[in-house]
């Protein structure tokens, strides 16, 4: 059975087939900052990438009409149970207009509807990042007119926990972490038995990041909100896609960010280590969360390909418990086996 994951980011579109569990082929195709800018909004964007994931395919000699299903990265929609869903309409429409958010993932369902469609097979989505297994006493804000809401990276989340659960011989559902999932984005969460019962939300909260500012002092914040210098969406893109390293050393490539430090740049240093401190802090908090009943700490995402970064958290967050370093992500595997589970009958498409 062949499966086609899509998995659309900010800059880029991955894609991969799958035969059964058997990666045939996977595909990063990075699209250039002007091309992206120019197309502002999602579903001006669907056409471009979409074409783009086609060219891929034909360059292949992978005709669509070969899968049996499509599956992409789902995005911000109405909070909801971690699982596989079906692409539907009420899905689409929330996707397209942006009703709880505007995040790349958003174009997951809306590629993969398209794909499916003409070739009458069914799209699912998997672990979006608005699934919410949020305790309620982590919804308190400390202000009663905000709650807070859980926006994770739960693909990859629950993938690595998945595999390390595997790993140790357990089910997702036995298993236990804090697991950091260090990419541009930063989710540092506390997954009890499988579940995420709370993170801190990874467009605003928590560490910052290589594009985002986290949490930030909240006075200060809406000093700023009001001094007249930005308007609200200037504000708002500039803490979640220009905020955190960005917004100190104009790159958000940490690669750069180490070799500046280690040539004698000291405020490469400084945000170096002042991120690495914000991180190792989540991550204490999150072991709390678990009142330190946990199988391990899981590091996860590009940043954990950096020896000297996991180093630097390893040395502040190491009494706490063993520590698994799992770089990259586990996306497009979590996306096919997500899909799989329900195409051979193990697991029921939930309905949005
Ligand atoms: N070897 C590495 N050393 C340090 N940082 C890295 C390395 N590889 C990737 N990164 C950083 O990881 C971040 C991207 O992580 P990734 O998980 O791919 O993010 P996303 O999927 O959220 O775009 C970037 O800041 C990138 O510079
Ligand atoms: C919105 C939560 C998930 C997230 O931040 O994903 P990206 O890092 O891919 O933007």
């Amino acid at each position: 059975m062949k499966i086609l994951a899509v998995n659309p980011g900010s800059t880029s579109t991955k894609l991969a087939v799958y035969e059964n569990e058997n990666l045939l082929f996977e595909k990063t195709i990075t699209h250039h900052d002007e091309e992206i800018m120019k197309l502002s909004e999602l579903e001006d964007q669907l056409p471009y990438r979409l074409e783009s994931i086609m060219e891929a395919l034909r360059d292949q000699d992978l005709n669509p009409s070969g899968l049996a299903a499509v599956v992409g990265r789902g995005g911000m929609l109405k909070a909801m149970d971690s699982g596989t869903y079906l692409v539907d309409d009420s899905m689409l429409n929330d996707a397209e207009t942006g009703k709880y958010g505007n995040h790349a993932s958003n174009l997951g369902s809306m590629i993969s509807a398209e794909i499916a469609g003409s070739h009458h097979i069914p799209a699912f989505i998997v672990d979006p990042v608005c699934v919410d297994e949020l305790v309620p006493e982590a919804r308190v804000s400390g202000l009663a007119d905000i709650e807070r809401k859980s926006h994770v990276h739960a693909l990859n989340i629950k993938g690595v926990s998945r595999k390390i659960a595997a790993h140790l011989g357990k089910d997702l559902e036995g298993a236990s972490f804090v697991v950091a999932h260090l990419g541009g984005g930063i989710s540092v969460a506390a997954v009890r038995n499988g579940q995420i019962i709370d993170v801190n939300n990874a467009e605003n909260e928590g560490p910052f990041s290589p594009e985002r500012a986290g949490g930030l002092p909240a006075k200060q914040l809406v000093q700023l909100c009001f001094s007249g210098k930005y308007t609200e969406k200037e504000l708002l893109l500039k803490m979640t896609k220009q905020g955190g390293v960005y917004s100190y050393l104009g790159t958000k490539n940490l690669i750069d960010v180490e070799s500046r430090a280690a040539e004698g740049d000291s405020e490469a240093g400084l945000i170096l280590k002042a991120m690495v401190h914000q991180i190792g802090k989540e991550i204490g908090a999150m072991a709390t969360v678990l009142e330190g009943q946990m199988d391990g700490i899981i590091i996860t995402g590009g940043i954990a390909h950096s020896d000297r970064i996991v180093g630097l958290i390893k040395k502040r967050i190491s009494f706490l418990g063993k520590v698994f370093i799992l770089p990259g992500e586990t996306e497009m595997e979590a996306l096919a086996t997500g899909a799989l589970r329900v195409m051979r009958g193990l697991e029921d498409a939930k309905i949005y």
